[in-house]
């Protein structure tokens, strides 16, 4: 873990006191106030965040080429960024999006769960939990800027935030397929899913390891809207200034009141959670699956 901390995050926010009013727990804030915009910047090798200290807006960038696929030092470098934001004060929204072109996230990194033992699965499983958790949790409002394809892990990111908007391209796609990779969604994923589509929806989406085109994904809600892909941010900017309408402590309230469940189980049942994912991971046929999906991946090209 130390030799992944030295990737972390470099992050300073060295706000004035007269902006803090316009930032987390301030409602006064007319957003945007373009003429005290302060800006703070840290960039990873595979995260990139912005924070506009006057706005109270993070955008946080996923730099990772070719697919932006969730490593261990992605996972590393998303959870410190989280943990910076969450505790600055200046920062009340983040905004997730990706620079590489037609990819949001791969997801897990395949190469994460293939060939290695149950160790690395555990630490490797733990930061993916940590991930979710610091998303999903966040006292943030979290809007997913889905600007290409976001497949299983991908679609976690955009599951666990509090809105979903994709840009309208047909050939983006948007699902959790883990089943079609030979691996299953863990039970806090599933749960999370089900809170966003219902359970019927879920299962048949989960048990066919169903990928969504953009507008199909927009017709069973799994995303809430749908814009030409060069107005993915400027609409998540304008959507935060709607939820930045409402005061922070309430909504906050509200939010952890209605993730509690799907929380409280999660931290309760954690560590087997950990335990299962690197028994099942480390199999012989659970890794035979995962060579022959990595195979197909790597044909695909040839
Ligand atoms: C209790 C039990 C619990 C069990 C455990 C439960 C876990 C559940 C939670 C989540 C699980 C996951 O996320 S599992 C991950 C699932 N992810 C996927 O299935 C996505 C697979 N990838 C794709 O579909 C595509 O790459 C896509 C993202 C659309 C982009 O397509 P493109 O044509 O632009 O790019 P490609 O040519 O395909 O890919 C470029 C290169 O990146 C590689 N690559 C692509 N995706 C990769 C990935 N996820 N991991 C590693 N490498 C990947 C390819 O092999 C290529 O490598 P080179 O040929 O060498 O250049």
């Amino acid at each position: 873990m130390a030799s992944v901390l030295r990737h972390s995050a470099k992050f300073t926010s060295g706000i004035s006191s007269s902006l803090a009013a316009c930032a987390r727990n301030g409602t006064a804030c007319a957003f945007p106030c373009h003429a005290f915009r302060h800006r703070n910047s840290s960039t990873s090798s595979k995260i990139r965040v912005d924070l506009d200290s006057s706005t109270g807006v993070a955008v946080m960038t996923l730099q990772g080429p070719p697919v932006n696929s969730m490593c261990m030092d992605f996972l590393t470098d998303f959870a410190i960024s989280m943990e910076k934001l969450e505790l600055d004060k200046n920062c009340r929204g983040l905004i997730l999006t990706s620079a590489v072109p037609k990819v949001f996230s791969a997801g897990l990194d395949i190469m994460e769960m293939y060939g290695k033992g149950p160790e690395h699965a555990t630490v490797f499983w733990r930061a993916v939990q940590e991930m979710w958790f610091k998303l999903y949790s966040s006292n943030m409002v979290t809007i997913a800027a889905v600007n290409g394809s976001s497949p299983a892990g991908g679609c976690l990111l955009a599951l666990s935030s509090d809105y979903r908007i994709m840009a309208d391209n047909p050939r983006y796609v948007i699902g959790l397929n883990e089943a079609q990779v030979g691996i299953v969604a863990p039970f806090w994923l599933k749960d999370n899913m089900v809170q966003t589509l219902g359970h019927r929806q879920t299962e048949k989406s989960l048990q066919l390891a169903q990928l969504y085109s953009a507008p199909d994904a927009l017709k069973i809600g799994l995303v809430d809207k749908l814009v030409p892909e060069e107005k993915v941010l400027s609409t998540a900017t304008e959507t935060m200034a709607k939820w930045f309408s409402i005061p922070d402590h309430s909504r906050q309230i509200t939010k952890s009141m209605m993730r509690k469940q799907t929380i409280d189980k999660f931290l309760s049942n954690r560590e087997t959670d950990i335990n299962n994912f690197a028994n099942f991971v480390t199999k012989d046929s659970i890794q035979k699956s995962l060579g022959t999906y990595l195979a197909k991946l790597k044909k695909k090209k040839a």
